[in-house]
């Protein structure tokens, strides 16, 4: 429960904040500094030994309700301990959630849960918000992709602009041994080239009693696979290029000064170093150096770690009472209308009854900055 919360004046309690990624989910209170927990997306289920994940696209909606509500319960009655009836929920979503998944998600909150409202915030978003700027570049490398999207004008994501590869921690846990093979045919193609030398092997104790030897030759090369081009001649430096190609040619230096890059596989020893030297010398090529226009790259470091930067974004968003009460859906809404408007849809803007009673929505998302009343 929230600190000193039964010293509060009696206004409304604060919101929970639900980052739900597809590895781990970040947890906690609107208004905190961090996230209270950070748990694998998974349940286990009595007889099976097997945990079942619960950020699952192809799967049928009713078993996807299951394993949400499921997770949801342990939520909020394992680790937050709050009355989910009490809340409003900020949930930080990806651009790039399938609708069947935030719509089965909403049905979970909305009609097990009972929750008053809920506001689903794009990640992207939310990210550039921890740091009060207006256009940036952001680049989530989580667990099951790589995402770059230009937050640009007043933070209105240029979504045709936007980039992804399948790459993220999953591909680095899953090939390991497809790593070590591309690292060796590209030293040695054909022979006269000499491997650089491995770092050391390291050993991790694991729970005590056994012991993992890790090789110097896989760490060297389990996480090139993020920067060797693939056969379209994608990695995740030129997916960050490429979408400065595809944004307005007057946008791409104020996105090229305002890197942000989050997601836990840039927690990475060395990643933002190797990105920007893989950057700078790609701008050199001719691909690039004719089209982009610009040669000026800089990273931000936000207020968090790069894995809970876009939850600490959703917890001072969801901090801010009358966008909170102006930008969620209200049971009432959901219960009357069965759906969840979209958040980027601009040309549609949100109909009147999605407000609440009293609340005028705000003019500008700037406003929130603003100390003006
Ligand atoms: N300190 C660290 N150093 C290196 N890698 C890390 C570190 N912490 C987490 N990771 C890796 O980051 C990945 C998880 O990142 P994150 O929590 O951002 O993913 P997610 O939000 O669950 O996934 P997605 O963004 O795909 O939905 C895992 O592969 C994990 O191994």
């Amino acid at each position: 429960m929230p600190l000193f919360e039964g010293l509060g004046s009696g206004g409304e309690k604060t919101a929970v904040v639900v980052d739900l990624g597809a590895a781990y989910t970040k947890c906690g209170f609107a208004g905190e500094t961090g996230p209270r927990f950070i748990i694998p997306s998974e349940i286990k289920r009595a007889g099976s030994p097997e945990a079942v994940r619960v950020v699952q696209y192809n799967i049928n909606t009713e078993e996807l309700y299951s394993i949400l509500k499921e997770f949801v319960h342990l939520l909020y009655f394992r680790h937050l301990l709050v009355n989910p009836r009490d809340r409003r929920v900020v949930i930080v979503e990806s651009v790039l959630c399938p609708s069947h998944f935030r719509e089965t998600l909403s049905r979970v909150f909305f009609k097990h849960f009972e929750v008053p409202s809920v506001l689903f915030a794009p990640s992207h978003l939310m990210s550039v918000m921890t740091l009060g700027i207006q256009s940036a570049l952001v680049m989530d490398c989580g667990y099951t992709e790589t995402l770059v999207l230009p937050e640009s004008l007043e933070r209105v994501p240029i979504l045709s602009a936007w980039e992804a590869l399948p790459m993220g921690g999953k591909a680095i846990h899953r090939d390991l041994q497809r790593g070590m093979k591309i690292q060796e045919a590209r030293f040695n193609l054909d022979g006269s080239a000499e491997r650089p030398a491995p770092p050391p092997d390291v050993e991790y104790p694991l729970d005590g009693q056994k012991i993992l030897h890790v090789k110097g030759a896989i760490r060297d090369s389990v996480a090139e696979m993020l920067f060797e081009q693939d056969n379209e001649e994608k990695s995740i430096a030129t997916l960050l290029l490429d979408t400065l190609v595809k944004c307005p040619i007057d946008t791409r230096k104020v996105l090229s000064e305002n890197l942000v890059i989050i997601g836990g596989t840039s927690m990475l020893p060395g990643f933002l170093h190797r990105l920007l030297s893989e950057i700078r010398s790609l701008v050199e090529k001719p691909k690039y150096r004719d089209a982009l226009a610009t040669k000026s790259f800089r990273i931000h470091s936000p207020p968090a770690k790069p894995n809970c930067t876009a939850w600490l974004g959703g917890a001072i968003f969801g901090a801010l009472q009358d966008i909170l009460g102006s930008r969620s859906v209200s049971r009432d809404y959901y219960s009357e209308t069965g759906r969840i408007p979209d958040w980027c849809c601009l040309s549609t803007p949100l109909p009147d009854s999605v407000y609440e009673a009293g609340k005028m929505p705000p003019p500008l998302m700037k406003r929130a900055f603003s100390t003006e009343k």
